[in-house]
């Protein structure tokens, strides 16, 4: 089938077309690197890998830390014996620094009144949490549909009703899923935790460690491409616009005109970008891809930072602040401590789902503003100093990410899942943490996926053909609706 639209004269070539050099891409190339085949292109669109390990140099001119906007810890470290995260292995290998996180037992807690010690409602919420990945389990073993995490939450019982109550569920759910419990799968929200955190279900350990190094996080991928990247096999500041695809290759094309031919290509876009149609492709996907690609969600999780001239807040890692309003500012992080960065002033604040949304949306200036006012309800007794610095990362709104990470709503189905990560005609294959099973959402998700997508095209090279992941040209429900 020819392609449609350019000559091949003024391509470049190669057999296999990573597009995008974030944690899959990279990977991918690793592993094809390892299966001897090193004819491929690795196409980004930034000035530099990593994708969403994004640093950011903040501070005052001779006051400047390397901060992380993007993702900032390894979730999930490794048990003897089990299963290792192998973001920390990456991790170690780099000698990336790193700092053990203390999600638990490291907190104060705010209320729009100031200081308000709700610590009994906090382990209460760390409680029902653990109750609702269990619950699901059970759910799963008996072959109950799924539902989602606010419903779970209601079975056993849990139904916040005060800020405090709200603050605290907020800070075990939504500030990991970025997104609310109506908004979530339960069951593949269980198992994304249980197969991170609980080494009894595979997962890696119960620990989250934070990347502190000022070369940035983004040395795991960028340290180990270095160790079998050449020059040529990647390209930079090169935005695709264009994936033209058919049983028998792929041509991608940029935004400055180049054309550029492959066997096989591995889209690794994050969903946000694969919703927003920032890139199109010809023909258009088929039914069941796009209807995989819109029935995921793509959430966004936005870390606000300030510098401060002192350091005038807790001496905990956290500090959870209940508003009147559910999402309101409410988690918040001290960098300004011994192991960390300490004396440098720095403070965040995270928020995520819609208010991320609408945050993005305001001047920096209202953002800051309001922020301002929450730290005086935190700090009733304490003239809040004007910031030296400000600064936070409009994921949402950037066409090369419309969004942090995926999130699994409990519309999904397994088989959109499948379709999500299915290739076409063997030629057009998918990555990213987005396309993960067990690990959406996360690094490690990403990690896998890379490898996985890889050796299969590897496969399709070295072994003469390609075997295709299965779909479901139609996603039916086990028994149909009786209506009327
Ligand atoms: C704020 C935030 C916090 C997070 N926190 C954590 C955390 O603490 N721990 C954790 O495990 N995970 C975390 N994550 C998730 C983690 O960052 C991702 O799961 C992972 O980085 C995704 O990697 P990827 O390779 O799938 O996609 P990406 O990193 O998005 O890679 C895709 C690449 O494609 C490029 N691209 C996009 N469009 C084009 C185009 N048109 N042309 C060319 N190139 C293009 C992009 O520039 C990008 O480099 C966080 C993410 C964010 C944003």
């Amino acid at each position: 089938i020819p392609f449609p639209r350019r000559s091949a004269s003024s391509s470049t070539n190669a057999s296999v077309l990573i597009l995008g050099g974030g944690v899959a891409g990279v990977i991918a190339a690793r592993t094809l690197h390892e299966q001897g085949i090193t004819n491929y292109l690795i196409i980004e669109a930034r000035n530099e890998l990593g994708g969403r390990l994004t640093s950011h140099k903040f501070g005052a001119k001779d006051h400047q830390y390397t901060v992380e906007v993007g993702a900032n810890w390894v979730q999930g470290t490794e048990t003897p014996g089990g299963n290792t995260n192998p973001i920390w292995t990456l991790a170690n290998k780099h000698n990336v620094s790193t700092v053990y996180s203390d999600y638990f037992d490291s907190m104060t807690t705010y209320d729009y009144t100031g200081q308000m010690d709700y610590l009994d409602l906090f382990n209460k919420s760390i409680d029902a949490y653990t109750m609702l990945t269990d619950v699901a389990g059970a759910r799963v073993a008996r072959r109950e549909v799924d539902s989602t995490s606010r419903t779970g939450y209601s079975l056993i019982g849990s139904k916040p009703q005060t800020p405090q109550e709200m603050a605290a569920e907020y800070y075990q759910f939504d500030w990991e899923y970025a997104q609310t419990p109506e908004e979530t799968s339960w069951i593949a929200s269980s198992w994304a935790n249980n197969f991170t955190f609980d080494p009894s279900e595979g997962g890696f350990s119960d620990e989250n460690y934070l990347c502190i190094d000022q070369r940035g996080f983004k040395t795991i991928v960028q340290a180990e491409a270095s160790e079998f990247l050449d020059q040529h096999q990647v390209l930079y500041n090169a935005t695709i616009t264009d994936i033209a695809y058919s049983p028998s290759g792929v041509q991608v094309s940029l935004a400055d005109g180049r054309v550029i031919n492959g066997q096989y290509s591995i889209v690794t876009f994050s969903l946000g970008v694969l919703q927003h149609d920032d890139v199109v492709f010809e023909p258009t996907l088929p039914d069941w891809k796009v209807e995989a690609i819109q029935s995921m969600t793509m959430a966004t999780y936005s870390k606000i930072f300030f510098q401060f001239p002192d350091n005038f807040w807790f001496d905990t890692q956290f500090a959870l602040y209940a508003d009147k309003e559910r999402g309101r500012y409410p988690v918040w992080q001290s960098l300004d401590l011994q192991g960390f960065f300490e004396g440098s002033g720095i403070l965040f604040v995270t928020v995520t789902g819609d208010f991320s949304e609408r945050i993005e949306a305001l001047p920096d200036s209202q953002v800051q503003l309001e922020i301002l006012s929450v730290l005086r309800n935190m700090f009733p007794n304490v003239t809040i100093p004007d910031p030296i610095d400000f600064y936070y990362q409009r994921w949402h709104s950037d066409p090369l990410f419309r969004g942090s990470y995926s999130n699994w709503p409990a519309s999904f189905f397994s088989e959109h899942h499948e379709n999500l990560r299915a290739d076409i005609h063997g030629r057009l294959w998918f990555a990213g943490e987005h396309t993960s099973m067990k690990w959406f959402g996360f690094l490690h998700g990403a990690y896998f996926e890379g490898l996985d997508v890889a050796t299969r095209v590897a496969d399709c090279i070295n072994g003469g053909g390609c075997i295709s992941l299965q779909h479901f040209n139609e996603v039916k429900n086990a028994r149909s609706y009786t209506v009327g």
